[in-house]
């Protein structure tokens, strides 16, 4: 039987910043994250989460230690290894990062443009993933100045998963929103994670409301990974919640 290769495998991952002295913001984390993981890093503000998040989409590196994406080092990725790679990822974040003089079809078609796939696919996916989001067609043409917050990160997910990426990563994706939009962006990330089946999903988040969705949840503290409960999978350092 063929083992089973890890979403991410991370072997003594850390980050040194220069904030006019040397600052360990991540110190040495190893941790496995498994396909279709739905994992929570949660801690309190600066314990590293954000870029602990960065470095998995590779929109951050790190200072030392090793990280392997499907088994292969991302360090060693060729330059079209990591387009490649980029492509597998949808990411979320609080403020939504959405392009404010681009419609919502066109902030939602931006990965697939990016990718070169043709109008008639383009169009066809970006419809599916609006659909997939709960919004309704008649909100394509606008621009997200004329959206809620609720409605801002629905758009935003409808980008993430336009490409139907491999991993998910989500950076408190419910911070800028009220309780209402909260429980309904939620659902929303529970709903795509049981739909697609192998879809691998990190969550950060310093609220427990929403670190419960998570089936594992991960905490740290000043850039290490702290071990909450008694008993330990993964070598000891993963905590796995029993739901
Ligand atoms: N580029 C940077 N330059 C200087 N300091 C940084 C940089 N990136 C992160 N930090 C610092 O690293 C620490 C960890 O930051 P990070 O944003 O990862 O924490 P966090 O747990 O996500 O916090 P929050 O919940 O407030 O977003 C903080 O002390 C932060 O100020």
């Amino acid at each position: 039987m063929s083992e089973k290769i890890n979403t991410y495998s991370l072997e003594n991952v850390s980050k040194v910043i220069d904030d006019g002295g040397q600052r360990s913001i991540l110190n040495n984390i190893s941790l496995n994250i498994s396909e279709g993981e739905f994992l929570g890093l949660r801690g309190k503000s600066g314990a590293g989460k954000s870029t602990l998040l960065n470095i998995l989409g590779c929109i951050d590196n790190i200072s030392s230690g090793k990280i392997y994406f499907e088994g292969k080092d991302i360090s060693r990725y060729t330059k079209k290894e990591k387009i490649l790679f980029i492509r597998k990822i949808g990411l979320i974040f609080q403020h939504f990062y959405l392009i404010e003089h681009f419609n919502v079809f066109e902030n939602i078609a931006l990965p697939l443009r990016l990718c070169g796939e043709k109008k008639a696919e383009i169009e066809k996916k970006v419809n599916l993933s609006l659909e997939n989001v709960g919004l309704e067609p008649d909100k394509l043409r606008q621009l997200p100045k004329t959206l809620s917050g609720g409605e801002k990160q629905r758009v935003a997910i409808a980008r993430a998963i336009v490409k139907s990426p491999k991993v998910i990563l989500a950076d408190e994706p419910t911070g800028s929103l009220d309780s209402e939009n909260e429980s309904i962006i939620l659902d929303l990330l529970q709903k795509i994670h049981s739909d697609r089946q192998g879809v691998t999903v990190i969550l950060v988040s310093h609220n427990p409301n929403v670190i419960e969705i998570c089936s594992k949840v991960i905490e740290l503290a000043d850039g290490e990974i702290v071990q909450p409960f008694p008993n330990f999978a993964d070598g000891g350092i993963v905590e796995s919640i029993q739901k």
